[in-house]
């Protein structure tokens, strides 16, 4: 028999919404909830195993086929941009990138080349290509905020879900990028050579989206 179908799902922000979608297609999560240092995890009866791990992974390992599917951000997918197929939009993880800047500051404005700071450099080079603006990107892997803050950038790129980091520090955003949410996503071989398996997968999880 084939092995189990192996899900790849992200730790952290999306972990627990995801554990409950499957919950609520009846799938058993205990090793899951329970995990302790465990890093492959059984699902009992569903011929299904589940492996948690980092965004950037979650699709190293879809695109190199070690795992059959996975449950990423849009933003990690964008940002990566593998070759895998992106079947259903999970509804859960909603937030957006903005470009945002100082409250008051004339980001537009001017002619000098402006710094943009971003934990997505890919991102934010396609949407300034976009508008055919020319930027020095500047990379930073965390509390991108900071950087307008000290002087780093002139703006920054970055996920905003409440807006109440960039309020606290006196940002403002200037531009939404576009919206985000949690995909489920697939492994092109897999899809071929295990496609009744994942369809059926597929369609227990559109039956339990939260609409
Ligand atoms: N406020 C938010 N900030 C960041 N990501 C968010 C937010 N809201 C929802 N998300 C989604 O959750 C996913 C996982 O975010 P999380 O912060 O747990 O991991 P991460 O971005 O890889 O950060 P870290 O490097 O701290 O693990 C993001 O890729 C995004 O799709
Ligand atoms: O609009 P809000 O609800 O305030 O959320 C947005 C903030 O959350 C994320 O940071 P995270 O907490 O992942 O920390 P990081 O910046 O160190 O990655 C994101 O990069 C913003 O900083």
């Amino acid at each position: 028999m084939n092995r189990p179908l192996r899900i790849a799902l992200t730790k952290g922000r999306l972990e627990k919404d995801t554990v409950g979608l499957l919950e609520k297609i009846g799938y058993d999560c205990t090793a899951i909830r329970e995990k302790g240092r465990k890093l492959i995890l059984p699902v009992p009866d569903g011929n299904l195993e589940v492996v948690l791990a980092k965004a950037n992974d979650v699709i190293t390992y879809v695109e190199h086929g070690v795992c059959d599917m996975g449950v990423v951000g849009k933003d990690t997918i964008m940002e990566m941009q593998g070759k895998f197929f992106e079947l259903v939009d999970i509804g859960f993880g909603r937030c957006k990138f903005a470009l945002a800047t100082k409250k008051g500051s004339k980001f537009y404005g001017g002619f000098d080349v402006k710094t943009v700071a971003t934990k997505y450099p890919n991102i934010t080079r396609r949407f300034f290509e976009a508008k055919g603006m020319d930027v020095d990107i500047i990379k930073i892997e965390g509390s991108v905020e900071l950087a307008p803050l000290l002087e780093l950038a002139d703006g920054i790129v970055d996920i905003v879900e409440t807006g109440t980091t960039l309020k606290e520090n006196g940002l403002e955003v200037i531009e939404d990028v576009c919206p985000i949410s949690a995909r489920l996503i697939v492994n092109m071989v897999s899809m071929k050579m295990r496609q009744q398996e994942i369809e059926n997968f597929v369609k227990l999880v559109e039956e339990n989206i939260d609409k």
